[in-house]
């Protein structure tokens, strides 16, 4: 006799209702070839809001919500648009982080940005599981390395260029990463960032802009994963998918 395999539960956080959305379309429509396999998972999609303190704020109370209900999560995956480094994220790319780290959490001294850690205080960086995260990047087509977040979006290239050199291999910046994965952390569970580029990382040019080639980029991503995460065991279509708004 074979184990039962539990269906997994995964909750996906984005800041808005426009990337929530993205995330669900592609889900609800995976691509060629993931239908194959047979065990079932349920997905959680919730726009959580802005920046590292309010993607923190609800992705811990989706997941404590969820563990007082007795239906844990088994993965968190932070999601949305975001900056990309060049020459390794284009405007349209995905990428998929090795590294998820609160980039100006520290303090400023004359000798330069200390991070948090090296003042004594927690951590600025957490490492999703690397056999998975690796397996989603090379599955998605998607860049890897580490993925920054900031509460401030850089706007200038002195200061691209100052994260650069304090991050080697960066390959995006966002805002929200690093508070879902505080909060994952804190609950025990893994966590995985994907973002599609909507914009180079550098100085300020609204014009650039390409936040529906993000969105549509996020859409064929998700289209992918469930094929990509059931190598993992778990998570296959069909999948139960739920919208909700934090
Ligand atoms: O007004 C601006 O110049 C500006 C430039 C980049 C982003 C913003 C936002 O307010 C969007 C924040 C929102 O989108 C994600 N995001 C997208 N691109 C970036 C970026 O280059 N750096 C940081 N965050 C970015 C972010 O995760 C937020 O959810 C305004």
């Amino acid at each position: 006799m074979t184990d039962p395999v539990a269906p997994a539960r995964i909750l996906v956080v984005t800041a808005v209702a426009a990337e929530r959305d993205a995330v669900t379309a592609g889900l609800r429509a995976p691509a060629a070839g993931s239908g194959a396999i047979t065990a079932a998972g349920a997905v959680t999609v919730l726009a959580g809001g802005v920046g590292p303190a309010a993607a923190a704020a609800s992705t811990a109370t989706a997941l404590a919500r969820a563990a007082h209900d007795l239906t844990p999560y088994d993965l968190v995956v932070s999601v949305g648009i975001g900056g990309g480094f060049a020459p390794a994220a284009p405007v349209g790319s995905v990428v998929v982080a090795d590294a998820i780290v609160a980039a100006d959490l520290g303090a400023q001294t004359p000798g330069g940005f200390l991070p948090v850690a090296e003042l004594g205080f927690g951590t600025s960086r957490h490492d999703p599981p690397p056999v998975l995260s690796r397996a989603v990047a090379g599955a998605l087509g998607a860049a890897y390395g580490p993925v920054l977040t900031v509460s401030t979006v850089t706007g200038t290239a002195g200061r691209a260029a100052e994260l650069s050199g304090r991050h080697p291999g960066a390959v995006a910046e966002a805002m929200e990463g690093f508070g879902v994965a505080e909060a994952a952390a804190a609950a025990g569970v893994p966590v995985l960032e994907i973002r599609a580029v909507s914009n180079a990382v550098g100085p300020r040019d609204r014009a650039a802009w390409r936040i529906g080639e993000a969105l549509a980029a996020l859409t064929t991503a998700f289209g992918k994963l469930p094929a990509a995460l059931a190598d993992f065991g778990k998570l296959s279509p069909p999948l139960e998918v739920e919208a909700q708004h934090g």
